[in-house]
């Protein structure tokens, strides 16, 4: 034990947090490393709460699954994702379990699968390709993960309320509603890391950035009302006969008891900013770090871009452009490998914690009472020798392989230990539609261009509850033809 980082008497070792702030994840790594996977953080005696730092998969084990109802989200969960009212992410029991069924039943359905094809295909004909033609034709600089962004907002937003809300065009809009969604988030990660009654003060003086939560909620509520609106209308006006739209929002107006009732709408506007924020950033987090390991791996993009090559020749567009479809991406082994081992190292929910409703003692050998919050670092998970192997620091999709048969087949992980779709009861419900979206994307930028990130531009982790880039993916493209490199 060669740590010497101080403990302090009066304040616990939160100094040292915020010290390490700016540089968290790789921080995490460290200490953990040191700490044998466990480390506990001491809060200032006036705040009652210590935070238990864990990338144990025993604890997450433990936490997730066998030990399920002792570690609900809880009102501490609640208070610090308010704006989330009493949607999936938010919610225990009878009520979580009720909203889970629902939208599980919605999103496994073939017409929403079908839906959820369609509409990305459409998107990248009409937002994406148009953009990025244009960036590679002129060579001029683009943020990778901006576009990446819109491309996810816009066909996240018409899965749930089936309108676009038109944020990858040409022009590249600035679009309210997901600025709010970019400042509720921003707001939410440092509720974790101030005490509460800093973060209280914060709000009751309308300072900071709980009065940038103040205002991105209003945003939020007025355009999600806004499309409970439009939807209401749209159904009233429906001929019948006619079949109905695919949207999970008109799902759920369908199967509700009223389309006028107000407590219905509280319901709605909840059910659609959770599946939008469970959408949207999660699976434009992982494209971008994809993008960028697979453009600094030349020996990975050459084994994807021959694993696409292998696939029997279909129609290219008149500017050249392949696409590939939902069944023959389905077979590729080593795309889906790239995919998992590029979420292994750069997770886009990077940190999960939950506090015990009764005191227990975690496998690690750490007893957690109800004050303390087990935070899993899951950045930190995948970055263990321990969990991985000396290697784990590589970005290596070799290592999802078994090679069994010509192209090998996937091994499985364990979610406890490759936490990045959550373990547990819990686990995502979008998992499947992340990696159709993730495929269908990530083989079509892959296949059809060379990707170059500008000369000195510092690609590093942000601090928030999504794993970003902090200056953003700036790249140069250029357009490739159907040769192998
Ligand atoms: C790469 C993409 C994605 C990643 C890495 C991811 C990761 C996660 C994680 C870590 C959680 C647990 C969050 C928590 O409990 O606090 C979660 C839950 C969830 N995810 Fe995803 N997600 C992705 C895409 C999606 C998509 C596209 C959808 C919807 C279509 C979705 C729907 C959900 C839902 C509904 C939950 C709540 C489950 C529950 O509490 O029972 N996710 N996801």
């Amino acid at each position: 034990r060669d740590f010497n980082w101080r403990d302090m008497p009066f304040v616990g070792t939160f100094p040292v947090l915020f010290y390490k702030m700016r540089r968290i994840h790789d921080a995490c790594v460290e200490v953990l490393e040191t700490f044998h996977g466990t480390y506990l953080l001491n809060g200032p005696w006036f705040a009652n709460l210590d935070i238990l730092v864990t990338a144990d998969p025993a604890n997450v084990h433990f936490v997730m699954s066998e030990n399920f109802a002792n570690f609900p989200k809880g009102d501490e969960f609640r208070k610090i994702f308010d704006v989330l009212g009493d949607g999936i992410f938010n919610s225990d029991g009878e009520m979580w379990r009720r909203q889970r069924k629902q939208a599980r039943a919605l999103i496994a359905h073939d017409r929403f699968r079908k839906f959820l094809v369609e509409t990305n295909r459409r998107k990248m004909a009409e937002g994406l390709i148009p953009v990025i033609e244009r960036a590679a034709a002129d060579g001029t600089v683009l943020d990778l993960q901006d576009i990446f962004q819109r491309f996810t907002f816009d066909t996240t937003c018409i899965f749930i309320t089936g309108f676009d809300p038109g944020c990858l065009t040409l022009d590249l809009p600035e679009v309210p509603f997901s600025s709010a969604m970019d400042d509720a988030e921003e707001a939410i990660f440092m509720r974790h890391v101030l005490p509460e009654f800093v973060w209280k003060i914060e709000r009751f003086l309308g300072i900071g950035h709980e009065e940038k939560l103040r205002r991105a909620r209003a945003t939020l509520d007025a355009a999600v009302q806004g499309y409970i609106d439009m939807k209401r209308d749209e159904i009233s006006r429906k001929v019948s006969g006619e079949t109905p739209a695919v949207d999970l929002l008109t799902a759920y107006i369908d199967e509700g008891e009223s389309i006028t009732n107000e407590r219905d709408d509280k319901f709605l506007r909840d059910s659609i900013l959770n599946l939008m924020i469970a959408g949207r950033d999660t699976t434009s987090s992982a494209l971008t770090w994809f993008t960028w390991l697979v453009s600094t791996h030349p020996e990975v993009r050459r084994k994807i871009r021959g694993e696409l090559n292998s696939l029997p020749p279909a129609e290219q567009t008149d500017d050249g452009w392949r696409y590939f479809t939902a069944e023959e991406l389905s077979s590729l082994v080593y795309l889906h490998a790239s995919l998992c081992e590029s979420l292994r190292l750069y997770p886009p929910v990077p940190f999960q914690h939950k506090s015990p409703a009764k005191a227990v003692v975690l496998p690690s050998g750490h007893t957690a009472h109800p004050k303390t919050k087990v935070l899993f670092s899951v950045y930190a998970m995948g970055r263990m020798d321990y969990v991985w192997g000396k290697d784990s620091k590589e970005y290596k999709p070799e290592r999802w392989i078994i090679n069994s048969g010509e192209r090998g087949t996937i091994k499985y992980e364990p979610s406890y230990k490759f936490m990045a779709f959550n373990a547990g009861p819990r686990t995502c419900l979008g998992r499947e539609v992340a990696f159709t979206q993730l495929k269908s994307l990530a083989a079509a930028i892959v296949y059809n261009y060379d990707v170059a990130t500008v000369e000195g531009h510092d690609v590093t982790p942000n601090v928030s509850v999504i794993l970003y880039m902090k200056h953003g993916f700036k790249v140069k493209l250029s357009k490739r033809w159907r040769t192998a490199s």
